[in-house]
């Protein structure tokens, strides 16, 4: 990876046109001195593991593997512990275990982690008791206590963004390459866990036919090195451009850009109008994109974001996650997959359950009802085996923390159980017990299509 005048140029196009949720920044001179210095830092992931997604991503839209992304709606400086990375891991793991078992398809993982600081918001204040102050924009911009001085935007945030990005990076490949996700230990991914919940003891049930079918493949002499370690991936929301802007490099392999923030990008409802910066700093960048569909999409849109963004059709390129919501999807996402199947272009459709179906409950808490979710999977499919195409994959919000945010599941949780432990800084996630239950549904419902 260089540094050089091209980076920037090429890394830069989008700043001549509107950027819709940018921070305002009022120190414009510490802004610059921030970006300068965040343009020296070392890449957080390399351009090579980038394009290994981007071919994993491929098997996705050619329907011969399964995508698994899930993780914080917004991660927290103060999160950054072996505790809660190990947690939220080991969740996912469990999850792919189960996806690949049960729904006995090759499941790519990749994590909402390792970048996933910044927020776009409905609305730019928020008031409390007759306060009205700037909304909270995720730690990379500003701070989540209500107080004036917190919620200004603080350029340096973008420094402890990447620090915070690094060193969960490293744990995360730690864990992943040392040991940790070994398959052998998929029953000491749940050890915490089996007693007190029926979805925990669903799962180990499943670890021991996995363990019964690893020790009939070791007794006949396999033994192969994908069971040891485990392929994860980061991404985010490129939502700061001046953050993800400042670390695109130019591979010196290829000569291309790739913004080494994370493996994965993708661009949010909020900011994927086709002819504003968002769309225009990621057409640049070779990284596999992700962009979130909400319900007013129409095909139109669709396909011209395909023009923008994979003009090759390039399986893996471009990944669309749909955010219908649950009463929407049967009804919206058939004419945008079926114009998009019929122009050629091979994308994956993977299906976002969360951000369509939040709702306030009387007390104030937002949160999510987890038959919502599940039944936004469940027309996800349906949709796909009605017109023949493939059921690319989940993107969930969740916590291997035993938190109290999103309601139902089979250890229910009831709205008045919300106030024990609502411990996020922006959307409701589902908790590690919810997590498991929903791969264990998702996988039937793969098994059955
Ligand atoms: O994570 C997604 C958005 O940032 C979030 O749903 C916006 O939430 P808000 O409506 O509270 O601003
Ligand atoms: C902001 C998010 O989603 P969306 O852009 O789909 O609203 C998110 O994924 O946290
Ligand atoms: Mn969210």
């Amino acid at each position: 990876m260089t540094v050089n005048a091209e980076t920037h140029a090429g890394g830069n196009t989008w700043r001549h046109l509107p950027a819709a949720q940018q921070p305002d920044w009022p120190d414009q001179e510490a802004l610059r001195d921030v970006i300068a210095e965040l343009e020296s830092y070392p890449p957080l992931v390399f351009a090579g593991e980038c394009d290994q997604l981007r071919e994993r991503l491929g098997a996705v839209a050619r329907g011969e593997a399964f995508l698994l992304q899930g993780g914080d709606c917004a991660e927290a400086f103060d999160a950054v512990s072996a505790e809660h990375i190990r947690n939220k891991l080991k969740t996912l793991l469990q999850m792919g275990a189960v996806l690949t078992y049960a729904g006995s398809v090759p499941v790519v993982k990749v994590g909402r982690i390792a970048g996933q600081y910044s927020k776009p918001r409905s609305k730019p204040t928020e008031t409390r008791d007759g306060v009205t102050l700037p909304t909270y924009r995720g730690d990379s911009v500003n701070g989540f206590e209500f107080t004036e001085a917190a919620r200004i935007p603080d350029p340096q945030r973008l420094k402890r963004m990447y620090h915070a990005s690094a060193a969960t990076l490293n744990l995360v490949r730690a864990f992943t390459t040392g040991g940790y996700a070994d398959l052998r230990q998929v029953h000491a991914w749940n050890q915490d866990f089996v007693k007190s919940s029926p979805s925990g003891q669903r799962y180990e049930a499943l670890a021991r036919e996995i363990d019964r079918a690893m020790n009939f493949m070791n007794a006949c002499g396999v033994d192969p090195e994908e069971f040891r370690t485990v392929e994860f991936y980061s991404s985010h929301e490129a939502l700061v451009l001046d953050y993800e802007s400042a670390l695109t490099r130019v591979d010196s392999r290829t000569g291309k850009l790739y913004d080494v923030s994370g493996h994965m990008l993708w661009i949010g409802e909020r900011t994927r109008q086709l002819d504003h910066a968002h769309i225009e700093f990621a057409s640049r960048i070779r990284n596999p994109i992700g962009v979130k569909l909400g319900p007013t999409t129409t095909a139109e849109d669709a396909l011209t974001l395909i023009e923008r963004l994979d003009p090759e059709r390039e399986p893996g390129r471009l990944t669309f996650i749909t955010r219908m919501g649950a009463d929407k999807i049967r009804d919206k996402l058939p004419e945008l997959v079926d114009k998009v199947t019929a122009s050629g272009a091979q994308v994956a459709w993977i299906c976002d359950p969360m951000h369509g179906n939040t709702f306030e409950a009387a007390s104030g808490h937002k949160t999510r009802r987890f038959d919502d979710v599940l039944d936004e999977v469940k027309g996800f499919f349906e949709v796909h085996k009605g017109l023949g195409t493939h059921p690319g994959g989940i993107h969930v919000e969740l916590t291997g923390d035993d938190v109290t945010e999103c309601v139902g599941g089979g250890d229910e949780i009831f709205v008045d159980d919300l106030h024990q432990r609502y411990e996020t800084a922006c959307d409701p996630r589902l908790n590690r017990s919810q997590s498991l239950d929903l791969a264990f549904l998702v996988a039937e419902m793969y098994r059955d299509q």
